[in-house]
């Protein structure tokens, strides 16, 4: 079941379109991050998706819910800024008066607990926190305002890595219990644990929307121990065989970068004799600079 579907998005920025003709489908339960380079669109698109920036075109439906931008649409899909937002004379336990006040759905103990385990200091002032505690207490609300849809813009930035460990486990908890997430990141080893889904959108267009369970089924690197270093010549024939996206050497080790099933490479290196060959699903870090250097990707 989807919890949030947006279709054919355009948003402009003066003269130039920084999102294009955007298709996302958010299901229920899921992790999803949102990935790209710097300007790429994701605060963009996360600001649409919160309904506090307008697109130019397209739709956006969350289940059978409210217009997009209505208060109770912000009530149910909600974004966290990058750095948090919070009221910076308030102290933790004021925005959590706040939350309850302006969300129908507020869970008291959820905000705490979030804010227990951020580590968030509930008596001292908001402007008074450090980087990392600002983020806890704007997670917190997050976590406690009852939304079924959380889009968290780049919300380790400013945590420690226990601190990232931590807000890990509390997206992966509030997704187990059936709310959505979508999570903007550029650190791509902690999102490979953490979501299920990737989008990668580039100059405003969506290259690629996938479960990272297909993308790791669809590509892998075979690392092929030689017993002589490869003449140039035996690298080049390797790099036409089927299902090869790419080759390196490092002295008598190969690696082969394969968007497709291993057959034809491993028949075709059956005569190379090699001493050792072991297959590894593809990184998601591969299949990022695979597409965003256009190279294509599963
Ligand atoms: N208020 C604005 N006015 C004009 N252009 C803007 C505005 N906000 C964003 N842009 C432009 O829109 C494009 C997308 O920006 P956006 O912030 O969505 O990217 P991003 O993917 O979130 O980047 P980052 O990874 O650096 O956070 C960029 O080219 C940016 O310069």
């Amino acid at each position: 079941m989807s919890a949030l579907i947006a279709q054919g998005l355009h948003v402009r920025r003066g003269a130039r379109e920084v999102l294009r003709d955007v298709n996302l489908d958010l299901p229920a339960g899921s992790i999803t991050a949102l990935l790209g380079p710097n300007g790429g669109g994701k605060t963009t698109l996360m600001r649409v998706l919160a309904g506090i920036l307008p697109p130019h075109a397209g739709t956006l439906r969350a289940g059978d819910r409210h217009a997009a931008g209505s208060i109770a649409w912000r009530q149910q899909v909600v974004l966290v800024p990058t750095g948090g937002a919070v009221m910076t004379s308030e102290d933790a336990r004021a925005h959590f008066t706040f939350g309850a006040r302006a969300y129908p759905a507020w869970d008291a103990g959820r905000a705490l607990e979030a804010a227990a385990a951020l580590h968030v200091p509930l008596d001292r002032r908001a402007g008074t926190l450090s980087t990392g505690q600002r983020m806890g207490l704007a997670l917190a609300c997050a976590f406690g305002c009852g939304a079924s849809v959380l889009l968290l813009d780049e919300p380790g930035n400013g945590l420690d890595p226990e601190h990232r460990d931590r807000l890990s486990a509390a997206v992966a908890t509030f997704a187990a219990d059936g709310g959505t997430v979508l999570l903007s990141s550029h650190v791509l080893p902690e999102v490979e644990g953490l979501a299920d889904r990737a989008v990668f959108l580039k100059a405003g267009e969506i290259r690629l929307a996938a479960d990272l369970d297909d993308l790791r089924a669809a590509s892998s690197t075979l690392q092929v121990v030689l017993p002589d270093v490869l003449p140039a010549r035996a690298l080049d024939e390797l790099r036409q065989v089927e299902g090869v996206r790419d080759l390196s050497l490092e002295g008598r080790t190969l690696y082969v970068h394969l968007g497709g099933p291993a057959d034809g490479v491993l028949a075709a290196l059956s005569s190379l004799r090699p001493l050792d060959v072991q297959a590894r699903p593809c990184p998601l870090s591969r299949t990022y600079a695979d597409l965003m250097n256009d190279r294509g990707a599963a």
